[in-house]
Parts: C-alpha cells; structure tokens; sequence
C-alpha cells in the first residue's frame, strides 16, 4: 500500500490529487499538508469529501511528511520545490512534484523563462521527466518525479508520433495554439480571473513568453533528434477544466489522412490514456475528457494550404495534473499503470 501525502492540498491540484488517491485501492492518504487551512477537517472546507472527516489538514512541512509517506505529492507553486527538496527528503520518501521546478534540463532555460534563481545540484539532476507515455522506463526506478505541465502534455502528446517518425519539415516552428479553462490558473485570486473579468471573453496572453515553451520544445527536440521551435500562444476561455491545442504544421512529403491516422495509432498502440479519433469519430472536444485522464487527439490535412492540423484535448487538472502524478506513482510503486485511474469521465 502506498501512503501519500500532498502538500499544497488545498490548492486545484491538490484536492484533484486527494479525489483520486480517496478513491485509489492501493494507496492511502496520511498527510494533507496546507499553509491555510492547518488545523481543519477536509471535509469542512471540502464538502464534496463529506464522508471523509477522518483526514484533517496538518502543516505544509516536507520533513514532517517524509517521515509517514512513502510518496509525497507537492501541489505548490514553482519555485518552493528547487530549495525544499533535498536528499534527506528523498531518502525516505519517493517525491512527485506538479510544479516546474525539475521539468527544464536546463537550469538557463528556467532561470531565463521563470525569471527565478534554481540551486540545480544533485537533486535536479537526479529528476526524471513525467510524461507517462514518453519516459515510464526512466520513470519507474525514479526517487524525484517532474509531473509535466498541463499545456505542455496536451501539447507534446499531440505532436510526438510526428516527430519521433521525421515527418515534419522543422525548417520552420511548428505553430501551437493551446486554450485552457480558468482553473489552470490555480485557485489564488487574481484579478484577471475574477467572474466579470474572464466571463463572456476569450483572450491570448504571455504571448511569445509564456513558460511551457521550453518544456514543448525539450521534449519535441528529444523525440526529433534534433532542435525543434515552437511558437506556443496559449488563451484562457471562460469554462472551468480543459485544455484544447491546435497544433499547425507542413508535413515532409504528402500527409494522406489514412497514413496519418495508423502512424499515430500504432505509435499509440498500446496507451490506454491516448485516443486517436479518426475521421468518422469527429474531431476532440474537452466535454468528452473532462474528469477523465484521457488525451483525445484528431488531425485534419489541408491539402489546399499544405499543412497539418493536429487537434488534442486533456483536463487540465487531470491528465494535466494530478491524474498523471497518479499514474507517476503507479509506475515507481510497480502497480497497474491505470489502477485508480479509469471511470472517472464525467458528462456534461
Ligand atoms: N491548475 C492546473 O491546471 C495545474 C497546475 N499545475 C501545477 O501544480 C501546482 C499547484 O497548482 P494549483 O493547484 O493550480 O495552484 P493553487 O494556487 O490552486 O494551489 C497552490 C497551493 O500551494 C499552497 N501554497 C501557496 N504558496 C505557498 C507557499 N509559499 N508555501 C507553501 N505552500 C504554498 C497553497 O496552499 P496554502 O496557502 O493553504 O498553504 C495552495 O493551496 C503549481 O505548480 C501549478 O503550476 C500543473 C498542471 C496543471
Ligand atoms: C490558465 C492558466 O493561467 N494556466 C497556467 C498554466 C498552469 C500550469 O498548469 O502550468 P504549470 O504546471 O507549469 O504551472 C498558466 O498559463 O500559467
């Protein structure tokens, strides 16, 4: 039985991880760690746990947690996890952090886009790269897990079988358009997510700038051999969960649908938190993902412009967060990558 504790347990991400561990049959919750709400039952400031009054929210202390958990999940803003994880911690404890702080192999790359200092060392470099379907064989004997980020999942998830096969011509960046609901933004207040503020509106923003383009263009360029460039512009959109790229790119030679379609389904073959739609299914929709740790993916070729459209869809909160930090653990516990995982679909 794995025992967890999530730190950062009030945030978004943090109560997604309590919802799917509550349920989990092998693992069992026995630290919540919380800044705010230390001292309180979960249920009281979480009614949709009503039948859980057994669990209260106890200090957000990583060395506390370490020495009951045998995994700890760190829900917290990036930028806590560089300095608050060390080899005392790891030692004792297994740590899955949804942050960014280990996902970047390059410490000028975060400093540059994250704007933030990173002590680096021996725990940074010890940190595997947590995207389940690209690196579960490094992921499995891992002690510090870097649970990737929800755009870049969607992102890289839609455009992998792509660049593993060379079929993309990179002589120019590939285009990703990505929208995210507001809860991708976390559950602090801020101005720009207050209800009149985002409400009835769609917007672009940190275009250019925003931070998962390096974790896109790491992991693309890995899969490619070579240096890929994305332009990412991510837009927030007045729902609540979701996440729906459009990835633009010109193909090496011709993309005939049918050929597209079986490159992706057997790259995919056996991933069964990946679906491919092919023409008759329609294109992915985020209703159809939400709850769920699923990434749909779709393609339409344009044989009149040229290029390739490649359409994927994941909550963001789930397949984005902490769903995919469940099938982390999964993996470096050796259980069934889907235990916990499955039923979770919800409509509408
Ligand atoms: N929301 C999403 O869709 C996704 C989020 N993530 C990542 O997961 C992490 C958590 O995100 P999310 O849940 O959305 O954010 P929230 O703002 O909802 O939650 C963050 C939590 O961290 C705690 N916290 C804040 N500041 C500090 C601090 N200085 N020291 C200790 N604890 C602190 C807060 O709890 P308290 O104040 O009670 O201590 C809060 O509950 C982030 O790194 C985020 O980037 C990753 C993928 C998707
Ligand atoms: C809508 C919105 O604001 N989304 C967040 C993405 C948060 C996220 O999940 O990314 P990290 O895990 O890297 O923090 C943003 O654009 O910063």
């Amino acid at each position: 039985m794995v025992k967890a504790a999530v730190i950062g347990a009030s945030g978004y991400a943090g109560q997604e991880l309590v919802r799917l561990l509550y349920h989990h049959p092998e693992a069992e919750i026995v630290y919540l760690g919380s800044r705010s709400l230390e001292g309180n039952p979960l249920s009281d400031s979480f009614r949709s746990m009503a039948d859980s009054d057994r669990y209260r929210f106890r200090a957000s202390n990583l060395r506390d947690a370490a020495e009951e958990a045998n995994i700890i999940f760190l829900a917290l803003p990036h930028g806590i996890a560089a300095g608050a994880v060390d080899k005392e911690i790891l030692q004792k404890a297994k740590v899955i952090d949804l942050g960014a702080d280990f996902r970047l192999r390059s410490l000028d790359a975060y400093r540059l886009w994250y704007h933030l200092d990173h002590p680096g060392g021996s725990v940074f470099d010890s940190a595997v790269y947590g995207l389940c379907e690209l690196h579960r064989k490094a992921i499995a004997p891992a002690r510090l897990v870097a649970n990737p980020g929800c755009y870049t999942t969607c992102s890289i998830l839609s455009l992998a079988p792509l660049l593993a096969e060379g079929e993309i011509d990179l002589s120019m960046p590939i285009v990703v358009d990505a929208k995210s609901g507001v809860s991708g933004a976390g559950r602090s207040p801020g101005e720009a997510f207050h209800f009149p503020e985002c409400n009835e509106s769609l917007k672009a923003y940190k275009v250019g700038t925003h931070r998962h383009t390096p974790e896109i263009e790491q992991e693309l360029s890995l899969l490619a051999g070579t240096q890929v460039t994305v332009q990412f512009t991510p837009h927030l959109v007045p729902m609540n969960r979701g996440i729906l790229v459009t990835a633009y790119c010109r193909p090496n030679g011709k993309a005939e649908a049918l050929r597209i379609e079986e490159l992706y389904r057997t790259f995919y073959a056996d991933e069964p938190f990946v679906k491919i739609l092919g023409k008759a299914e329609g294109l992915p929709e985020t209703r159809w993902v939400r709850g769920s740790n699923r990434c749909d993916i779709g393609f339409y070729y344009d044989e009149r412009t040229g290029l390739l459209m490649v359409i994927g869809v994941i909550d963001n909160l789930v397949k984005g967060a902490a769903g995919q930090a469940v099938q982390n653990m999964n993996i470096i516990s050796s259980l069934p990558e889907t235990m916990g995982l499955t039923n979770y679909a919800m409509f509408p």
